[in-house]
């Protein structure tokens, strides 16, 4: 798995995500845009090009591979490629505000015309992958301890219209590294999709010492820097 320390500060992190945030939402807009425009052949073309030219710009500099999971010494995660939640993902959803309380997890998100599955609907693989990121977090956060979903299991009781929705997620009970957890999509005139999961915490994770190693390196380049 790719795990990495970085050493960011919660003001450095939020200083990147001042920047970040917004080029993502600008792509959104883009795709978006792609989707309904209704401009003519040469618009696209010229439209393309302009494209190409801010692609080519942002390759001069690249990671290689993915972004991976970077994790702070304070061990919040920074999953800035996440296909649901990633920060710099202009295809995840703007699923960015995840409430914590009481080992519940909520959270309320806006699907547009890049979610659609039938006409004016959810695809139902959207409805599937926001679910498991939020049941995952359920899981994780309330419990301690990071999770893999092992088993998920999603019921469609009605459309999903694109538009405004709010989810949830708890956990039900835990059985040594399973942790069995419920949850569901609704608008405003309830459900319209439940699920279930079963999440692991896979016994193959960085073990707390090997990260507690990995933060006493991080202070000991402090100490010499
Ligand atoms: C510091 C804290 C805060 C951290 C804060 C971080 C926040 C972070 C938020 C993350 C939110 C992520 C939300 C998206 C989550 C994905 O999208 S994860 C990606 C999709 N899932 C995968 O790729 C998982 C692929 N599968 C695997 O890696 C491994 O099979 C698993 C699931 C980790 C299990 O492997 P393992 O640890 O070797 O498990 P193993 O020892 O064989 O079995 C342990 C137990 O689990 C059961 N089990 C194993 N596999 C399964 C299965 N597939 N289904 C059901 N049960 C199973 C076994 O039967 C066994 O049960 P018992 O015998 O103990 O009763």
């Amino acid at each position: 798995m790719n795990f990495r320390l970085v050493d960011l500060s919660a003001e450095e992190i939020a200083q990147q995500l001042s920047v970040v945030e917004p080029l993502t939402d600008s792509v959104r807009g883009l795709i978006d845009a792609v989707i309904r425009t209704e401009v003519d052949d040469d618009e696209l073309n010229a439209a393309r090009e302009q494209i190409d030219a801010i692609v080519a710009r942002l390759r001069t500099k690249q990671k290689p591979g993915s972004f991976g999971v970077q994790f702070t010494r304070e061990l919040s995660g920074l999953s800035w490629g996440n296909a649901a939640v990633g920060a710099r993902n202009g295809i995840a959803p703007p699923m960015r505000i995840v409430h914590h309380e009481d080992g519940r997890a909520t959270c309320d998100v806006e699907l547009g015309a890049a979610y659609e599955g039938p006409g004016g609907l959810v695809h139902g693989g959207v409805s599937a992958m926001l679910i498991d990121q939020l049941l995952g977090e359920a899981a994780s956060v309330g419990n301690g301890l990071p999770c893999f979903t092992g088993t998920l299991t999603v019921k469609y009781l009605r459309p999903t219209p694109l538009g405004p929705l709010s989810m949830s997620a708890e956990t039900v009970r835990r059985e040594g590294r399973k942790i069995f957890v419920r949850g569901e999509i609704c608008t405003a005139d309830g459900p319209t999709v439940t699920a279930e999961a079963i999440m692991v915490s896979p016994k193959e994770l960085p073990s707390r010492d090997q990260i507690m190693k990995l933060r006493a390196e991080l202070a000991a380049q402090d100490g010499q820097g």
